[in-house]
């Protein structure tokens, strides 16, 4: 198997702050950036020493830990661009890195804070030869106002031709006990309007409104690809939902990530992964990493685990490589290119 580490890999599902590396939050932390106060210091040392299994939930306050520390545009690009750099030294030539821009106040706005990935992932690009597309998060937890204002700022953008070329679309994240997507379809609606790709953390909990949410974004054709969709081909209340049939005739892909899933807990071990299941139906998986950061994970690791799962060969790394660039943001022409540059 260690003859995957000829290959090169695409990483479709990444979140910018979950990926940020034990290296670069200690860079950060010995800047003694004055707005960080000693408790968050202690904090933020102390769940570097603590990586095995957290709750969903335990996650969530991570995120937030980390989100302090990108509290300066410089911070922002620095963990941008050593993210990017990681991924690079991982053999990723393609990578789809997503983040939910914020603003803090007296320091940046939403805008500053894209524009700042932005442009970092332009630098990034050139110092490691690997190509980045950026997909604009929107946190469910955060409330539909804040959503729609992220929107109105990515429509601004991205009448900027250099801007719009790496905004490739929009994901849809954030803790899925929190707010009910349903509230979320006009604004899913509108990114359809907007010819920008949709990318939906959907069934990562095995509750009947996860269903719903899912039922009714499937029902109006709003998803290009699911993140996680853990719990879609589980039974509920004995039964399997039609919605494994919806997605396996539209042949919607899946982002797995295999670490992410079984150290929050949603799944149990490796042998009970839903990949297994999904591989069989010979269905369009990627395999991700999620939070590389907050998982102590790497693509290349996530590979290994994903032939583990299904007893795969490399054949069947390749075959994953080649439906997850074709899962990809990249348009028709970016995509035939570079399949023909990479096999
Ligand atoms: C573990 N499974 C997950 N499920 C749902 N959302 C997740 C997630 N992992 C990460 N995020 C989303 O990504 C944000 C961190 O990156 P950014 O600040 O956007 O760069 C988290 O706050 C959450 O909204
Ligand atoms: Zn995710």
């Amino acid at each position: 198997m260690y003859l995957i580490f000829f290959f090169f890999f695409q990483e479709l599902h990444a979140h910018l702050s979950g990926s940020i590396s034990d290296e670069t939050i200690l860079k950060l932390l010995g800047t003694k950036d004055a707005s960080l106060s000693e408790d968050i210091i202690e904090e933020m040392k102390s769940i570097l020493k603590m990586k095995d299994k957290r709750s969903l939930e335990e996650c969530f306050k991570i995120f937030s830990l980390l989100h302090t520390l990108t509290n300066s545009i410089s911070n922002i690009k620095t963990c941008t661009y050593d993210v990017i750099k990681e991924f690079s030294e991982d053999n990723v030539w393609y990578l789809e890195l997503r983040s939910t821009p914020k603003n803090v106040i007296g320091s940046y706005t939403k805008e500053d804070y894209i524009k700042a990935v932005l442009e970092t992932v332009r630098e990034a690009e050139k110092s490691f030869g690997i190509i980045v597309r950026i997909l604009i998060s929107i946190d469910r937890s955060r409330g539909v106002e804040d959503a729609w204002d992220t929107l109105k700022i990515v429509k601004e953008l991205r009448n900027n031709v250099v801007y719009k070329k790496y905004i490739r679309g929009i994901d849809v994240s954030g803790n899925p006990s929190k707010e009910s997507l349903l509230e979320y379809l006009p604004i899913l609606r509108e990114v359809r309007e907007m010819e920008l790709k949709l990318a939906v953390h959907l069934l990562e909990l095995c509750e009947s409104v996860a269903f719903e949410e899912a039922a009714e974004i499937f029902s109006e054709g709003l998803v290009d690809r699911i993140g996680h969709g853990t719990f879609l081909n589980q039974k509920l209340s004995g039964k399997t939902s039609h919605l494994v049939n919806v997605v396996l005739e539209r042949k919607i892909p899946l982002e797995i990530c295999i670490t992410s899933n079984i150290k929050c807990g949603t799944v149990k071990d490796l042998a009970s992964h839903h990949v297994n299941w999904w591989k069989n139906k010979d269905h369009p998986i990627a395999i991700c990493t999620d939070d590389k950061g907050v998982f102590s994970t790497t693509l290349s690791d996530e590979i290994c685990l994903y032939c583990k799962a299904v007893d795969g060969d490399i054949q069947d790394v390749m075959d994953m490589i080649s439906t997850s660039i074709e899962a990809s943001f990249l348009d028709e022409n970016e995509k035939a290119g570079f399949k023909t540059a990479n096999f």
